[in-house]
């Protein structure tokens, strides 16, 4: 399966949406979720963030500026002020940026499930989402899938389909048998959630799961998580002596090992610091075709910074080069090296179709 990058939206329309509310994205169909305290009211909205600065080269004082990291709604001034200091320069300007909310595990799982094609695809259950009924009338999404679109920057992400890398970076968790057991995992970035699927179903202590747009989080990832785990007790049922039928799977009991997240990079950071005290880092971030813009490597790198236990790992998987944005592994990883807080490994390269390219970051130790 090839995706590739195809934008066709016209000027005109990428206009129109530039400050669009997420509200206008689902068109009433999203479920809305328990938010944590510190963002109620501002659900959905995007907000202007003036100036986006650089990352410092001293790699432990970001450190310390990140263990005292604070709630999303000050992030403008400390953490940002601390950067700022180090790094007179500003990048460009960057337009609107939408604010991150939790989305809460609905209690009723079977009523998430109903009205949705639930398909096995590469043995995972994956809600087909050309069914989904969320795009009455000229809504965002519609229009991006009318213009055969895959994502139209700022706006939607393009978490809807399941990208070629998701599959690359599966196939390697088997070859490398990783092991995902008293972990913490995030999957960033995440559509469809298989990352974080497959790190729950591997025993993962904890798995968050993050995604630009909430209506991918509500329409896709969490019936996605839910049918992973459910479906599988039914399957489990018809094995069962009909006494036992009904009980729950191990993995649906485990749910709550969950926790699902919509909104920009720097915006989820600050929610999800303030949404634990203390926040315990992440032993891995998995994440895939999340370097094909520019424009979001500080705040991809920022996210791996303050988020990354200071032993974890991420697993990144792109393609070589995305063509039409222009990001791709060489100049990420040209980046990531200029900042110099994390070291990069080539893990995989893939030179079938479009090459694609599996790296690891982890923090340089300095003794
Ligand atoms: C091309 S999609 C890949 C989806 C999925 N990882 C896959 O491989 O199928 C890129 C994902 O990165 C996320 N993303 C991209 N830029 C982002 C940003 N600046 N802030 C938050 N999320 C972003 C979007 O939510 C989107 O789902």
């Amino acid at each position: 399966m090839t995706f590739q990058f195809n934008f066709t939206i016209e000027d005109h329309l990428k206009d129109e949406l530039t400050c669009l509310r997420d509200e206008d994205l689902t068109l009433g169909s999203s479920k809305e979720a328990a938010v944590s305290e510190s963002h109620k009211g501002n659900r959905g909205d995007r907000k202007c963030s003036p100036k986006q600065f650089d990352l410092p080269q001293n790699h432990f004082r970001e450190h310390m500026s990140v263990e005292n990291a604070v709630p999303s709604q000050d992030r403008d001034s400390p953490l940002n002020a601390a950067d700022s200091s180090n790094n007179p320069e500003p990048h460009k300007e960057q337009p609107c940026v939408r604010v991150a909310k939790e989305h809460a595990m609905p209690q009723d799982l079977k009523k998430l499930l109903e009205n949705k094609v639930v398909e096995t695809l590469s043995g995972f259950q994956h809600v087909n989402v050309s069914t989904l009924n969320v795009f009455p009338g000229q809504n965002i999404v519609s229009k991006c899938f009318s213009s055969h679109s895959d994502l139209i920057t700022g706006v939607y992400e393009g978490g809807l389909k399941i990208w070629e890398c998701t599959f690359d970076l599966l196939a390697y968790f088997a070859k490398a048998k990783l092991n995902f057991a008293r972990k913490k995992v995030l999957d960033l970035g995440c559509g469809s959630g298989l990352l974080g699927i497959m790190a729950f179903k591997r025993g993962a202590k904890e798995i968050h799961f993050q995604d630009y747009n909430s209506l991918v989080i509500d329409e896709v990832t969490v019936p996605n998580v839910v049918a992973n785990s459910t479906l599988e007790e039914e399957e489990n049922d018809r094995n069962e002596p009909i006494m036992k039928r009904g009980r729950k799977s191990k993995l649906a009991q485990e749910l709550f090992k969950c926790r699902f997240f919509s909104g920009e990079w720097s915006e989820f950071c600050g929610l999800v610091l303030s949404s634990e005290k203390p926040f315990v880092k992440y032993d891995l971030i998995l994440t895939s075709e999340t370097i094909y813009n520019p424009d979001y490597y500080s705040s991809l790198h920022q996210t791996f910074l303050k988020l990354l236990d200071k032993n974890g790992r991420v697993l990144l998987a792109s393609k070589a080069h995305y063509f039409g944005v222009g990001g791709g592994v060489h100049l990420f990883q040209k980046f990531v090296e200029e900042r110099n807080v994390f070291e990069t490994r080539t893990l995989e390269i893939i030179d079938e179709g479009l090459k694609r390219i599996l790296i690891e970051l982890t923090f340089k130790h300095y003794s």
